[in-house]
């Protein structure tokens, strides 16, 4: 008996009640997507026409969402648990997100910089030129990571400046050229950067680096986040502490800053990511934790407002899950859901603040709904209970 989490970053679906307080009211990732793709507006040379979904259809996934924007989808029975859930963390951040799914929502507020420029205080920018021994900085403003390295690039390679930008998120970002600025000493002057934003309660430093030339440019898999460690221990600690197996697959190693996250696996790109969790589900030891990001959806498609690279990304995890069905052991419980949304058809490059989808399936699970959810934490005390840990102080349990 394992629990195998499989989450869809930004795979909103539906504004969240409290959407108002962020600009939000009215956008929903899958909808969109939904209603685009029907109206021949997902179309590329790679897909086409109405979104396609059958696997997940079965599960549920329709049905949910349905459900939470109030379309009558008629009786039909599915194979999964299915519903939505809200988030309880103030922000719409990929950290808030996963936190709250293993159980510490984020009742804090994070920093943020303002949407000024320059965006960052001055006494920052100098500690970092001065610790960091830069020529100077580039950037500093919000901004979306493609478009500025397709607009600074250049100059960066000719003076040595890295580009230093943020977003609506709590981030603090730094892209430079893998190869004329060095990876090494990208990472390194992201460290110094970590402590220097510590103060000011950013939730992440992320490296960006990149390679390319004239104004031709490309990011590399060698992204890294720093992330100050969750308020509380996780499930994730929790299962470490009682000496269980934990697999973390993407960027969960660097989104719980390393706490309880134990063997970390990375891999480049979703259907490389899938492989991954198809591996550990391989050889996951009975008792164990598999918990899989699939950032593609939100850096490569939604931040990039892709509606057909959404699309198609979605087509493509669908296609994989029979597979990870025939997989499952007796007893295993999988869990699909997202962390919060990035509507590809949404003004802006940022988030949206929206609930999530919980689709729960195999452990000799009954499908039906299990409506609008409180909290991300709900993910996580079931998984709690499904793997016989002691319960978490946030969520309900949404298994029998
Ligand atoms: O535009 P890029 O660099 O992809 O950055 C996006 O990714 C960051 C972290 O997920 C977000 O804060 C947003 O700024
Ligand atoms: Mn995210
Ligand atoms: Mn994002």
């Amino acid at each position: 008996m394992r629990a195998i989490l499989i989450v869809l970053d930004s795979f909103g679906l539906g504004a969240a009640r409290d959407a108002e307080a962020f600009g939000d009211v009215g956008a929903d990732t899958f909808g969109h997507i939904i209603e685009a793709a029907a109206a021949g507006r997902a179309d590329s040379p790679e897909r086409s026409g109405p979104l396609k979904l059958p696997n997940l259809q079965k599960l549920g996934l329709f049905a949910a969402h349905d459900d939470y924007i109030g379309k009558d989808g008629g009786t039909v029975s599915f194979d999964a648990l299915y519903g939505v859930a809200q988030e309880k963390s103030k922000g719409k951040d990929t950290p808030s997100g996963h936190w709250e799914m293993a159980g510490v929502p984020v009742l804090f507020d994070w920093g943020y910089f303002p949407k000024t420029i320059p965006t960052f205080p001055k006494d920052l920018t100098d500690a970092l030129i001065e610790q960091g021994e830069l020529p100077g900085i580039l950037g500093n403003c919000h901004a979306s990571g493609t478009e500025i390295i397709e607009r600074l690039g250049d100059e960066h390679m000719k003076t040595g400046n890295p580009i230093v930008y943020t977003s609506a998120d709590s981030v603090f970002q730094i892209a430079a050229h893998e190869e004329t600025f060095g990876l090494d000493r990208l990472y390194a002057l992201c460290d110094i950067a970590r402590d220097l934003v510590d103060p000011l309660g950013i939730g992440r430093v992320i490296a960006r680096p990149f390679i390319g030339e004239n104004g031709e440019f490309t990011r590399t898999a060698n992204r890294k986040d720093l992330a100050v460690p969750p308020p509380e221990p996780t499930l994730l600690d929790k299962m470490t502490e009682a000496g269980r197996q934990v697999i973390s697959i993407g960027k969960i190693g660097d989104i719980f800053a390393h706490q309880g996250t134990g063997e970390v696996v990375k891999a480049a790109g979703n259907m490389a990511l899938m492989d991954a969790t198809m591996n550990a589900v391989a050889r996951a030891e009975n008792g164990s934790l598999i918990f899989t990001n699939l950032v593609d959806f939100d850096q490569s498609f939604g931040h990039r407002r892709n509606i057909a690279g959404y699309a198609q990304a979605l087509e493509e995890f669908d296609a994989r899950l029979p597979e990870l069905r025939s997989a499952l052991k007796e007893g295993d419980l999988v869990i699909l859901s997202a962390d919060h949304g990035c509507d590809p058809t949404w003004p802006g490059t940022d988030h949206t603040r929206e609930v999530v989808p919980i689709i729960a399936f195999g452990a000799n699970i009954q499908g039906q709904s299990i409506g609008e959810r409180e909290s991300f934490a709900d993910i996580g005390q079931s998984i709690a209970q499904h793997l016989g840990l002691p319960s978490l102080a946030y969520g309900k349990s949404f298994l029998n």
